[in-house]
């Protein structure tokens, strides 16, 4: 007998149970959100060489201490290596530039003054100032990602100063996706009386390609059971994890459930969570299936707590479950609830901490509260709050 589990458990089932190692490795370009299939050690400095911080002048610190004027020797612009420094000269330098063997100091040019090919320092000077050394980012040798990193812009910025442009990474997810209802028409379509726009298959195609996943897009599924069961099929010959959004509640318009139940293995049902009780995990042969609800807000919320981390837990990434965040109410919530639940919130500095105001539509089919929010505030169940009282948040920033 299937009950209503706890969000904790069912995250802790799942994650268990996701298939791992069954990602193949590629050595790939880099693209944000690639998956490291091993750790990856800078086999260069960088920068490679001290360099110049400013646009100035390189000296020996010791020919500075007399205050006289300095001769300009040579002009070394970046992507020019210089000439040793003769003692008694200024090199003319520019951010980036190379310094010079024998320069061990650079002034700004707003501290120095030009007469002809003269240069005089009108400012205090501290032996080695404005000299990125050899090695300040990146030393040879250093660890930079252990395997499992997801790969953000920053990174990728890292990789190239070293020179790398191709790693080993997980191969990307296929991920089915079908939206299943009559009542469904794709935007640009016309609508009939009774019929709604799909609007779960942009949303949740999006989440699946932020997470570096390939969408296999099949549409629109008509609510019967022959229809339903021929798609779940063609979908788990088709990708390595299905998701269909919609018929997982108890309607006798809701095939899904019966048939992954006839083609596979139905092994969680209604969960503790609102929105998204009637959620679905299971498998349809080698491929796991998620039944996501098709209210939007419950497909919104049950693919980022659970859908997400499956994922990413699949491709490798260790700890793929996003951080909660200690907040302040601004809000209260006289009622305690039977189910864990994800208000649709929007978190904003304040003098005593993060502040946390809730949208005032908190239906699962009202996704204007998903626009509108930053976070999702999570109210446990049995809970209720007093305004000021503590809540936990995850931001959506977060998710994607
Ligand atoms: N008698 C009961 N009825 C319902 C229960 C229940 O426990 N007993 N649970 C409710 C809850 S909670 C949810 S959540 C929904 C989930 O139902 P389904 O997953 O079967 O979804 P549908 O019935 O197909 O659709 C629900 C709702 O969402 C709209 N929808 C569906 N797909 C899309 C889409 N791709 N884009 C936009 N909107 C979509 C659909 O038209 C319905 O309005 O069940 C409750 N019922
Ligand atoms: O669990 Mo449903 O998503 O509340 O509407």
């Amino acid at each position: 007998m299937l009950g209503l589990r706890a969000v904790d458990d069912v995250l802790h089932y799942i994650l268990s149970d996701a298939p791992i190692g069954c990602v193949k490795s590629e050595v790939s370009a880099l693209y944000l959100g690639a998956v490291l299939d091993g750790d990856v050690f800078a086999e260069r400095d960088v920068p490679p060489a001290d360099n110049s911080a400013m646009d100035g002048f390189a000296f020996r610190y010791e020919d500075l201490l007399s205050g006289k004027s300095l001769p300009v020797s040579q002009r070394i612009p970046a992507g020019i290596v210089g000439e040793e420094l003769q003692e008694g000269t200024a090199a003319r330098i520019f951010t980036g530039a190379f310094i010079p063997p024998n320069a061990d100091t650079v002034v700004a040019q707003e501290d120095c003054e030009l007469s002809g090919n003269q240069v005089t320092v009108s400012a205090g000077v501290k032996r080695g100032q404005h000299i990125r050394p050899r090695g300040q980012d990146i030393s040879a040798g250093q660890l930079l990602f252990e395997a499992g990193h997801r790969l953000q812009a920053a990174d990728l910025g890292l990789l190239a100063s070293l020179g790398i442009s191709r790693l080993s990474v997980s191969a990307p997810i296929r991920v089915a996706l079908m939206s299943t209802g009559d009542e469904l028409r794709e935007p640009g379509e016309s609508l009939s009386a009774g019929q709604i726009y799909n609007s779960n298959r942009p949303m949740l195609a999006a989440m699946i390609r932020s997470l570096g996943c390939e969408v296999v897009d099949l549409g629109i599924i008509p609510d019967n059971a022959s229809a339903t069961k021929a798609a779940l099929l063609d979908a788990s010959t088709r990708a390595d994890v299905v998701i269909s959004s919609g018929g997982v509640s108890v309607g006798e318009e809701d095939h899904v459930k019966a048939q992954v139940e006839a083609l596979g293995e139905l092994q969680l049902w209604k969960l503790a969570i609102k929105p998204g009780k009637p959620l679905a995990y299971g498998r349809l042969g080698a491929a796991p299936f998620f039944g996501l609800p098709g209210n939007p807000v419950s497909s919104f919320v049950t693919f980022c707590l659970f859908v997400r981390p499956y994922l990413l837990k699949m491709l490798g990434v260790a700890n793929p479950v996003v951080a909660q965040w200690p907040a302040n109410a601004n809000f209260s919530w006289p009622k305690a609830g039977s189910r864990q639940e994800y208000l649709r919130a929007r978190v904003t500095p304040g003098v005593s901490g993060m502040q946390v105001d809730i949208h005032p539509q908190q239906s699962s089919g009202a996704l204007t509260s998903v626009s509108w929010c930053n976070a999702l505030a999570v109210i446990p169940v049995g809970v209720t709050l007093q305004r000021g009282d503590h809540v936990e948040v995850i931001f959506l920033r977060d998710l994607y």
